[in-house]
């Protein structure tokens, strides 16, 4: 029996409510066992992380046509609700006849034919309240849908406004290899990808699938994932009001417009304020831009910028001296140089911190939280390969991925230790330590749908008492005069310049001597770092 794309992505929502694992691993794993197009696989992926990452919204869109109580409802047949009215909601190429019928379909699929007429009614009221009116002002009858980069620069390049180009994130190779699969997968993450949930295989990555097709607008389309630096939002009008009034209520309407949970919009209201939070809620709602790190052992940003120009594909160097940001989607493995290792899949905020620690050829490093190894392999890079790293990390399989990115990437003297449960580091002494540590992920919420809904406000607890406790651990483990970098993929002070200060003020003998905190969409992934220095 052949499987639709819808079918697929029913499945995935299920397995990932469960929490059996990451939308992309779980995306990857579904795709790897049925024959669908290029094009349906990439549509699975639009699905899955769409209703995922829009959650919050559809449900508000949904509520006022369901009179029963949120438990009364099969949660199969809530998945098929918010696969219908999202793509009613965020997807201009599908007919609205067609995602309700289509979705209808799947009631007998999911077990759940008897709520056929049910999905049926209530998918029909939600397109008819989604109106094909746009509008650039928020209201309680607008929910945010993408947004729009400024319009073509008349200037030639270089003499005008930066002219940002929209960047989908990439496809995993296909029918490849399951560790090549897996470690493509890896790679495709931002490198300070993990999070509280880590899976049990020790993978999560980007969307299996690809990005949608060029000429979908909204959720996962083109328009919606450039930088979120220039132009404006756009919002899908409804036909009536069903969401809070943004100046009477702004945290309910960013929780309900923009698809977050309210403690983390009280949190984030509170402390940026509407008009960043909505710059925020639209860069975390689209596809993150693909960057690459350039391999200086292997080639020059601009040799390799110019290969890649032969074969026509575009990308803009970055203000990492080693950055590059591709204009569209692209296999990562078809990309020239992949197997000679000329490049590693790094978002551009990761590329800083490594920088940030100031190696020199020869110098013994800790690299505290090493997998799956996008800084590890930096910093041996940075040392012209004559350095030793000690990479360690608690999660065996996320270390594996640790040699093989040395191996592609031609990196020497690179030693991975398995920490155990107490996670004690080797003793040392190191010139110098890099602590990345496990965080919360909020600067990373568009690479990991999944993460804004998973994240409770008691976990800060236990991860700041973690990150404090490895930043000693590792300090205590360098010479004196060396430096220790410590960095997140979060946005929480209290993750951020908290530990940095409180670990201060607790080891008389560190000093903080700079630090950097990237916010999200400028230009991509959110985060921090700190350089502390040890007194001689
Ligand atoms: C943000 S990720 C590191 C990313 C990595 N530095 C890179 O650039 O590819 C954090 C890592 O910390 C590891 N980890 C969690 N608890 C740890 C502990 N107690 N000691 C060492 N590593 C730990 C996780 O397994 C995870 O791989």
């Amino acid at each position: 029996m052949t499987i639709t794309a819808r079918q697929v992505a029913a499945d995935v929502l299920n397995r990932s409510r469960s929490r059996d694992g990451f939308a992309a691993e779980l995306i990857d794993d579904a795709l790897s066992k049925v024959s669908l197009t290029a094009q349906d696989r990439r549509f699975v992926t639009q699905l899955v992380f769409g209703v995922t990452r829009r959650a919050g919204t559809l449900d508000a869109i949904l509520k006022p046509f369901i009179h029963l109580p949120f438990h009364a409802v099969q949660p199969r047949v809530w998945d098929l609700l918010r696969l219908g009215a999202f793509q009613l909601t965020f997807l201009t190429h599908v007919p609205k006849h067609a995602a309700v019928n289509e979705t209808v379909e799947l009631a007998p699929y999911v077990g759940a034919l008897k709520a056929k007429g049910f999905v049926n009614g209530v998918l029909r009221r939600v397109s008819e309240l989604v109106t094909e009116d746009f509008t650039d002002k928020p209201g309680a009858d607008a929910v945010a849908f993408a947004w729009e980069p400024p319009p073509p620069s008349p200037f030639p390049s270089g003499e005008g406004e930066e002219q940002r180009q929209p960047t989908p994130p990439s496809p995993l190779p296909e029918g490849k290899g399951e560790q090549a699969r897996a470690t493509a997968m890896l790679e495709t993450v931002s490198d300070s990808s993990f999070s509280l949930f880590p899976s049990r295989r020790g993978l999560q990555g980007e969307p299996a699938g690809g990005s949608p097709s060029p000429e979908v607008r909204g959720d996962g389309g083109v328009g919606s994932s450039s930088a979120v630096t220039g132009g404006k939002g756009s919002y899908r009008r409804l036909a009536r009001p069903v969401l809070p009034d943004p100046v009477a209520d702004p945290t309910g309407y960013f929780a309900a417009a923009f698809s977050f949970p309210q403690w983390l919009a009280n949190r984030w209201v509170e402390r940026y304020g509407p008009a960043e939070c909505t710059r925020l809620g639209f860069w975390f709602n689209a596809p993150p831009p693909l960057w690459i790190r350039v391999n200086k052992q292997n080639a020059s940003r601009e040799s390799y910028r110019a290969q890649l120009a032969g074969q026509m594909i575009e990308a803009e160097p970055g203000a990492h001296p080693q950055s590059l940001r591709f204009a569209e989607h692209h296999s990562i493995r078809d990309l020239p140089g992949y197997a000679a290792g000329d490049f590693a899949v790094q978002d551009h905020s990761s590329m800083l911190v490594a920088s940030a620690l100031g190696v020199e050829p020869g110098m013994r490093v800790l690299d505290a939280c090493a997998a799956p190894g996008g800084k590890t392999t930096h910093l041996t890079e940075l040392m012209d390969n004559r350095g030793h790293v000690t990479a360690c990390d608690i999660e065996a399989k996320r270390l594996e991925t640790v040699t093989t990115l040395c191996q592609r990437l031609q990196m020497k003297d690179v030693e991975t230790v398995l920490l155990n449960e107490d996670g004690e580091l080797p003793p040392g002494p190191f010139d110098a330590a890099l602590v990345d540590v496990p965080c919360s992920n909020t600067g990373v919420l568009g690479r990991r749908p999944e993460v804004r809904w998973r994240l409770k406000p008691n976990e800060f607890e236990h991860l700041i008492r973690l990150q404090t406790r490895l930043l000693i651990l590792a300090a205590e483990r360098v010479k004196p005069g060396g430096a220790v970098v410590y960095s997140t993929c979060s946005i929480e002070p209290d993750e951020n310049e908290g530990v940095v200060k409180a670990v201060c003020r607790g080891m008389r003998s560190l000093s903080l001597e700079a630090e950097h905190s990237s916010a999200p969409g400028r230009p991509s992934d959110g985060g921090y770092w700190a350089r502390l220095r040890k007194a001689k």
